[in-house]
């Protein structure tokens, strides 16, 4: 199984390189592209690591020698928010970023999953889409939009605020990945009763966490060690799913045929082939419908954008 990081000298790129190197099967390989110069020296840096993955960094304009063969393409490539900013004023810079490293991947490892994590990841997967259909190569199972950073939020808080063991909550989060198209269905968690206000409080915390950590790092950037953690268990059950093992389900940004729009945020299971199944995500509460339908338009808006800029 080989799996390859484009963006793997950031700050996600080098959290998620270092959980990855730790936690990918034996026998495994680990595929490190930057366009910065130092990503072959943080190849080198996680290979004195005693684990049976090997690895390798390419740096420079061209990331086709880190995709040769790629099984799975975890993408954070791009840059990432500061304080006063939305996720949608990264278009103008990562849209054509991950345009042209997707333009590779399709031309390198066509039928390799994809998992987008460069914001606004709305769009972003949007415009993965058709750059696979523009290049003939497009397979729906295999293309996801990286939501687990709000799952793994969603859990964290829930355990936190119902004084629950965090391991034992699980939390379907619904839509997309940016201010109200981020839906977490607080509805469904098992063992535990909200009230009202802290089903608004609570999702309004999730729906905002990314900016809650903007403001916290003060101008250094977003999520990178959280984010780190949540590609890495994306990462591997993409790889669980390939080898076969049964009931591996995670929520992502997909083109599942939802009947909200093109792509949504629901729970997959995932197999040999990317996705298996599109999972049905539920009963929601009034509070959550309302939330959904209100969330379309956004929704819908930002993956025109992503559409419009690759045609
Ligand atoms: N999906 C999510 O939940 C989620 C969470 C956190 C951050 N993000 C997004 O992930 C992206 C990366 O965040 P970060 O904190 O790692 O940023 P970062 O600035 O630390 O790292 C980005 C890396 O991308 C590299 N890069 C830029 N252009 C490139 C190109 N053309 N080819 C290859 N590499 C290129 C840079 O050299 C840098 O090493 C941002 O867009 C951010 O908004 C998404
Ligand atoms: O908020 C951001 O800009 C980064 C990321 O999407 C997050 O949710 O933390």
């Amino acid at each position: 199984m080989k799996v390859a990081v484009l963006g793997a000298a950031g700050g996600i790129g080098q959290a998620l390189a270092l959980l990855l190197k730790t936690q990918l099967p034996a026998g495994s390989k680990l595929s490190l592209y930057d366009i910065a110069p130092v990503t072959p020296g943080v190849a080198v840096d996680l290979s004195h690591i005693p684990t049976a993955v090997e690895i390798k960094g390419f740096a420079g304009e061209d990331p086709t020698p880190a995709l040769v063969d790629a099984d799975v393409v975890l993408i954070s490539a791009g840059v990432a928010r500061k304080p006063g900013m939305d996720r949608s004023d990264l278009f103008n810079i990562n849209a054509g970023i991950v345009r042209n490293l997707m333009e590779k991947v399709a031309a390198t490892c066509p039928t390799a999953l994809v998992g987008i994590i460069t914001n606004p990841v709305n769009t972003t997967v949007a415009i993965a889409a058709e750059v696979m259909k523009k290049a003939g190569v497009y397979d729906k199972n295999r293309l996801f939009g990286i939501t687990t950073l709000d799952v793994i939020r969603s859990e964290t808080f829930i355990a936190e605020l119902k004084g629950l063991n965090v391991a034992d909550v699980k939390v379907n989060v619904i839509g997309g990945h940016s201010g109200v198209t981020i839906l977490p269905l607080l509805s469904q968690v098992e063992g535990v009763t909200f009230t009202d206000e802290e089903v608004a409080t609570m999702t309004t915390r999730i729906q905002n966490a990314g900016t809650e950590v903007v403001e916290a790092k003060a101008g250094g950037g977003s999520a990178t060690l959280s984010m780190g953690q949540a590609a890495c268990r994306f990462g591997l059950s993409l790889v669980r799913g390939l080898q076969g093992e049964a009931n591996v389900v995670e929520c992502a940004y997909v083109d599942g045929g939802s009947e909200h729009a093109q792509f949504f945020a629901q729970p997959v299971l995932l197999g040999k082939n990317g996705i298996e199944k599109v999972l049905p995500y539920g009963e929601v509460s009034a509070f959550e419908a309302n939330a959904r339908d209100s969330m379309l338009d956004t929704l819908k808006g930002d993956i025109k954008l992503g559409v419009d800029f690759v045609k």
